[in-house]
Parts: structure tokens; C-alpha cells; sequence
């Protein structure tokens, strides 16, 4: 189970832009997040990720609390999930190929030596071609890069996603691949899902309930409702 219990998080102590927010995924459970825009939809996703340190509140991994964030998170908890951002191009690195982009996380974990067959699998998982393997961010359509970088989420074999708008700026049928993507994975793995979207019909569909984070009220900050 992953859980969120208490959090006050945001970029400027004296203003949180969450505030006393709690949000459990349980095993295999997919759940969406809603909200108005700026509300901290992002800042809650990137805190379950592991990758937000927030002001206050525990995050705990099937019991264990989280204690470290970003590169000081143990590594078992750091890899327990994957996370996919709403632009990929942002969270590719330019000069690499979409093969080494995929394999990042498999490199930076020691398992070099499985990551030319991973990231073939991962490939055929996502619906990339062997060609597009070949070329840098700048030679792939956004929908392509944002395959790779959903392959890349997977590479770990995650126990949760986290994804963060996922689909935000596909067309329907890259849309439609994706989440059928993660469905799968979930199916064959068991793995948990928090989805952000604006999009309460794709999440309706797409998740087991959905809650939705409500804006930041001075004092009282964001919460669930
Ligand atoms: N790195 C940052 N530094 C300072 N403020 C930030 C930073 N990132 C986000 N914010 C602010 O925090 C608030 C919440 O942002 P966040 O991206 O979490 O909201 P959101 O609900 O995901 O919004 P959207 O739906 O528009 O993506 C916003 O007011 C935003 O301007």
C-alpha cells in the first residue's frame, strides 16, 4: 500500500499549496486525482513519487515510512515507483537515443547487462518500433517520445505508477494505447495506479474511484473531498 497521510507540501514554507492532504493506492488499486488547475495536483503526484520532500506528513511504503527523497530515497523504495510526466521532452535528456532513454533507470541501478533485451521488450510493451530506438528526442514525434518514456517508467517493474497527465497532450488513439499500456502492466503485475488529469471522464473510465484536491485556501490549504 502506498499512502500519503498528512501532507503539507509546496515550494514556499509560509504557503503551502497542499495542506493536511491524505491519499492512499492500495495494491492494484488505480486511483485518479482531480482538481482545478494549480491546486497541487503535480506537487502531491511528485511527493507520492517519492521526488517532493514535503513540509510535514509521512509517505509509507507497505509500512515502511519514506525518510529520504529524490537520490536520498533507499533505493528499494525509490524504484517501487515509476513515474511518466505530462511533457516529455522535459523529462528526456536530448542527446540520448530512445534505446539509452529507456534503459536509464536499468543503467543506474547496475543492470546494464539485461538492458539491451528490456529495452527491446519494453519497445514491442509501448508500440515503438525498432528504428525509433535509434533516434535522439528531437527525431520522434511527442506521442513517441512519450511511449519511450513510459517504457522507460516500467523498465523496473514498478509496484506503482504515478502518472502525471499522462495523456495531457496525445491525440485519442496515443491515448487509448497508453492507458492500455498501464492496464496491462497492472494486469500482469498487480501494481498500483495515481492518475492526475483534468480529464474526469478519462479517469471515470480509467480508475477505480477518483478523488479530487480542492484549492488552497490560506490556513486551511488544498484538501480532499
Ligand atoms: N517549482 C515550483 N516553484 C514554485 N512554485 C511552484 C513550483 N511548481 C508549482 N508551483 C506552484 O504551486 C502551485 C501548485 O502547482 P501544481 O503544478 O502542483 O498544480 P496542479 O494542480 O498540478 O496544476 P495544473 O493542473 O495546472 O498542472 C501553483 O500555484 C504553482 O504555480
Amino acid at each position: 500500500m502506498l499512502e500519503l497521510s498528512r501532507i503539507t507540501a509546496g515550494y514556499d514554507r509560509r504557503a503551502p499549496v497542499v495542506r493536511d492532504v491524505s491519499l492512499t493506492v492500495g495494491d492494484g488499486e488505480a486511483v485518479g486525482l482531480l482538481g482545478p488547475s494549480g491546486c497541487g495536483k503535480s506537487t502531491l503526484a511528485r511527493v507520492a513519487a517519492l521526488l517532493h520532500r514535503p513540509d510535514a506528513g509521512t509517505v509509507v511504503i507497505d509500512g515502511t515510512p519514506v525518510r529520504g527523497w529524490r537520490h536520498r530515497a533507499p533505493r528499494e523504495q525509490r524504484t517501487a515507483i515509476g513515474v511518466v510526466f505530462q511533457q516529455p521532452r522535459l523529462s528526456a535528456d536530448p542527446r540520448l537515443r530512445l534505446a539509452d532513454l529507456v534503459a536509464e533507470p536499468l543503467r543506474a541501478t547496475g543492470r546494464k547487462a539485461e538492458a539491451a533485451e528490456r529495452v527491446r521488450d519494453l519497445a514491442r510493451t509501448v508500440g515503438l518500433s525498432p528504428d525509433l530506438l535509434d533516434r535522439r528526442p528531437h527525431e520522434v514525434s511527442d506521442g513517441q517520445l512519450q511511449r519511450a518514456c513510459l517504457a522507460r517508467a516500467l523498465s523496473l517493474r514498478p509496484r506503482w505508477l504515478v502518472c502525471d497527465e499522462m495523456t495531457a497532450m496525445l491525440d485519442a488513439s496515443t491515448t487509448a494505447a497508453l492507458v492500455g499500456v498501464v492496464e496491462r502492466y497492472r494486469e500482469e503485475t498487480g501494481a498500483g495506479l495515481l492518475s492526475v488529469s483534468h480529464d474526469r471522464t478519462l479517469l471515470g473510465r480509467w480508475c477505480d474511484r477518483t478523488v479530487t484536491l480542492s484549492p488552497s485556501v490560506p490556513r486551511r490549504g488544498a484538501g480532499l473531498c
